[in-house]
């Protein structure tokens, strides 16, 4: 554990200390500072392997950190993890559901894994699966659905417990438009109500659409953070995040290499 300096307030849904995950001799986490206030719809940006999954690994109980501190409401994580389990949903990549479940049997499961009574569950349930537009495949084996209603589904489990902290790994790859509008829709409500979303993104039109704060992250650390109109300072986010990230060396394709691509035979 490394230093904690000053202590999470009140005001943060969110706060990590010099957060570190090393896989073998690779660092993917090399001590990450992270803050994300209450209420806020929050974006984690950053490239490839900037370590923004490793990240939310660690703050959701799934990744044991081999430094740092990760809070959650000023809750510390791995000292306090049923509290804060039951403080957060998570949508995660990959989304690893139980695939020889219906929708709505996934739903009462996760439910009672919660334990939320049996009947509330099915309130809620049926709730989220008529906002979600899953009220017509209910009953339909999840290894089914296609991936929009597998995030669906995905984002209605990690809901229904009603969570203080929302944490989603690119909860719009792979949703067509019409099926994005929903979940916004849905997402938007949550954070009106002053509960709190953290979720990583590529997107960056997206992340500056949505997001009220955003935080960069480049090569294991926190690069930028803070509210989005500040991290931007008058550019485009997707502007300023090249600016921030995107000066890496080995990566232009135009200066060397692919000389063969696209020219015609000799
Ligand atoms: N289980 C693992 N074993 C070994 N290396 C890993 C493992 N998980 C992640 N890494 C490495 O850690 C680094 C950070 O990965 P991570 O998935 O956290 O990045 P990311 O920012 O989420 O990337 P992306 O945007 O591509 O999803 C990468 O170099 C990755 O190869």
């Amino acid at each position: 554990m490394t230093d904690m300096g000053d202590r999470p307030t009140l005001s943060e849904a969110v706060r990590t200390y010099g957060l570190v995950k090393r896989f073998g001799g690779q660092v993917a986490v090399a001590g990450a500072d992270l803050v994300v206030p209450k209420g806020s719809f929050a974006g984690l940006v950053g490239p490839n392997g900037a370590g923004k999954t490793t990240t939310l690994g660690m703050i959701t109980g799934l990744l044991r950190p081999d430094a740092g501190v990760a809070t959650v409401g000023g809750a510390d994580v791995w000292r306090d993890p049923v509290l804060v389990k039951s403080r957060v949903g998570v949508l995660p990549e990959g989304l690893r559901l139980f695939e020889r479940l219906s929708g709505r049997e996934l739903l009462m499961y996760n439910g009672r894994l919660r334990g939320i009574p049996t009947g509330e569950v099915a309130r809620r349930a049926e709730e989220l699966l008529k906002v979600m537009d899953l009220a017509g495949s209910a009953d339909k084996l999840v290894v089914d659905y296609s991936t929009g209603m597998r995030k669906k589904i995905g984002l209605a489990a990690a809901l229904l417990h009603n969570p203080e902290v929302l944490f989603l790994d690119e909860p719009f790859e792979g949703v067509d438009p019409v099926s994005a509008d929903t979940l916004i829709e849905v997402l938007r409500r949550y954070t009106a109500s002053g509960s709190t979303i953290v979720f990583s993104s590529h997107v960056m039109e997206l992340v500056e659409r949505l997001c009220d704060w955003v935080s960069v992250m480049s090569r294991g650390q926190i690069v930028a953070q803070g509210p989005t109109a500040q991290v931007r300072g008058g550019l485009t986010l997707n502007e300023a995040f090249l600016r921030l990230v995107g000066a890496r060396s080995g990566h232009g394709a135009s200066e060397e290499g692919l000389s063969w691509l696209g020219s015609s035979p000799a």
